[in-house]
C-alpha cells in the first residue's frame, strides 16, 4: 500500500492499494453515492456496503455524463433525498464520473465534503486528485466546473482487473504525460509489461505518477501557473474530443495530443522529443480518427481555458522536465499539424482520411 500526501488549504490523503473498496470509513452520516451504469455491478455492491449510502445515483457512462442535464438530475436526486449539508457526495468510477460527482459536490448547497474512489487508471494517476470537477458543454470540454478538492482519495487497484486493456491504456496517456513534463523515469516504466493491472510494477509507477499531480496540485490548487503544465497535449485533445462528439476518448485524444505538443515543442527551438511520443502512440495503438482538418479543429483549440485576452497558449517543453507556457505563431500550428496528421496516418490509418 502506498499514500500520497496532498498539501495546500484543505490537506488530504491518496491511498493506493488492494483491498481499499471494503474499508472505507468517512466521518459524514449521510452520504450519496453517484457511479457510471456500466460499472462492474460487485465495486457498487461493495461501497454499498461499506458506507451505506443514503442515495445512489447511477449516471451514463463516460462523457455522456458530463452534460448539465445529468448534472442537474442529480442535484434533484441529491435535494429529494434530503441530503444535508454535513453530508458528503461520493464519487465512484472513471474519470468522468468523479469530474460530475466533483461539480455536484461542489455546488449543492453551496457545496458539500467530496471523496473520489477512482476504479480506472486515469481517473487514479489524475482525474480523483486536484480537485478539478466539472461538465462539458456542446462548445467544448470542461468549460464549466469548479475547484473542490476531495477530503481523501482511495484507489483500489483490484478494480483496476475488470478495466479493458484500451481503457487502461488510456490512463497510460496522463501516467506518460507525467513523466514528459516532470518524472522522466516514468517514459519506461509506464511502457514496461510489469505496468499492468495485478503486474509487478503497478502500484509503484502508478503511485509516483500520482506524485507528480500531488506535488503540482499542492503548490496551485487553481492553476494560477505551473498547474498549466498538467494540461501538456491538452489544447488539441479537447478539440479531438468536442470536435468527435466524444468518439475520442479522453485518454487516446491525450496520446495524441501530447505528440502535437511535441511538434510544436521542437518547432519553436526545443529538445526533439517526439520519439517519446511516437512510441507512446506505437505502445497505445489508439483508434484511427476521422478525418479532421486544422479548420475542425481551431475553434475548439481557441476556446481552451489557457487562453487569456492576448490568445491561446500552449503548453511545451524545453526538454524532458522543463515546461513552459507559451504562444505559437498560426503559420506554425498549421504546418505542425500538417505534420501531425502525416506521423498520426503512418501510426493508425485514418478514418475516411482526405481532408485538405
Ligand atoms: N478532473 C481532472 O483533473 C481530470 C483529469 C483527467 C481526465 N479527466 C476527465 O476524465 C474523463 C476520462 O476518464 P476515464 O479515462 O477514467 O474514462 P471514463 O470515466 O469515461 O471511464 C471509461 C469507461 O470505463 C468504465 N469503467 C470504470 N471503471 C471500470 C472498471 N474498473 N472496470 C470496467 N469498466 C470500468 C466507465 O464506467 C466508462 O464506461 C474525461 O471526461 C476527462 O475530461 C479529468
Ligand atoms: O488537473 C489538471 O490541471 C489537468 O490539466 C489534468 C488534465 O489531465 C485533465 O484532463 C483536466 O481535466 C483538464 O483540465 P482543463 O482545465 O483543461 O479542462
Ligand atoms: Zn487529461
Amino acid at each position: 500500500m502506498r499514500r500520497i500526501e496532498v498539501g495546500g488549504a484543505q490537506p488530504y490523503t491518496v491511498t493506493v492499494g488492494p483491498g481499499l473498496l471494503s474499508q472505507l470509513r468517512v466521518p459524514q452520516r449521510q452520504v450519496a453515492l453517484i457511479h457510471p451504469a456500466d460499472l462492474p455491478r460487485p465495486f457498487v455492491e461493495t461501497v454499498q456496503t461499506t458506507l451505506s449510502p443514503t442515495v445512489t445515483v447511477t449516471v451514463p457512462p463516460r462523457d455522456d455524463c458530463k452534460t448539465l442535464e445529468v448534472y442537474s438530475g442529480v442535484l434533484s436526486r441529491l435535494a429529494q433525498a434530503n441530503l444535508p449539508r454535513d453530508g458528503a457526495v461520493v464519487g465512484l468510477g472513471g474519470g468522468a464520473a468523479t469530474d460530475l460527482a466533483g461539480f455536484v459536490a461542489a455546488s449543492y448547497l453551496r457545496g458539500v465534503a467530496f471523496y473520489t474512489l477512482p476504479t480506472t487508471l486515469l481517473g487514479m494517476v489524475d482525474a480523483a486528485v486536484g480537485g478539478k470537477t466539472g461538465v462539458n458543454l456542446p462548445e467544448g470540454k470542461n468549460l464549466v466546473g469548479a475547484f473542490w478538492p476531495p477530503g481523501a482519495v482511495w484507489c483500489d487497484t483490484d478494480t483496476l482487473a475488470t478495466l479493458p486493456p484500451a481503457v487502461f491504456a488510456e490512463g497510460a496517456a496522463e501516467a506518460y504525460k507525467h513523466g514528459l513534463i516532470a518524472d522522466p523515469t516514468l517514459l519506461p516504466r509506464v511502457l514496461s509489461p510489469d505496468f499492468r493491472p495485478g503486474g509487478p510494477g503497478l502500484e509503484d509507477t502508478l503511485a509516483d505518477a500520482i506524485a507528480v499531480k500531488a506535488g503540482v496540485v499542492t503548490r496551485d490548487l487553481t492553476e494560477r501557473g505551473e498547474r498549466a503544465f498538467l494540461n501538456f497535449g491538452h489544447t488539441l485533445a479537447h478539440a479531438l474530443e468536442a470536435v468527435t462528439d466524444h468518439g475520442v476518448t479522453h485518454g487516446e485524444a491525450v496520446g495524441y495530443g501530447m505528440h502535437y505538443a511535441a511538434l510544436l515543442s521542437r518547432a519553436l527551438g526545443g529538445a526533439d522529443l517526439t520519439r517519446h511520443t511516437l512510441a507512446f502512440l506505437g505502445w497505445q495503438n489508439p483508434q484511427p480518427l476521422p478525418s479532421l482538418t486544422f479548420e475542425d479543429v481551431w475553434p475548439y483549440m481557441a476556446r481552451d481555458k489557457k487562453a487569456d485576452s492576448e490568445g491561446v497558449r500552449f503548453v511545451l517543453l524545453h526538454d524532458l522536465a522543463r515546461p513552459y507556457l507559451a504562444r505559437v505563431p498560426g503559420e506554425v500550428l498549421r504546418r505542425e499539424f500538417g505534420v501531425w496528421r502525416e506521423d498520426v496516418a503512418a501510426r493508425v490509418p485514418p478514418v475516411g482520411y482526405g481532408g485538405a
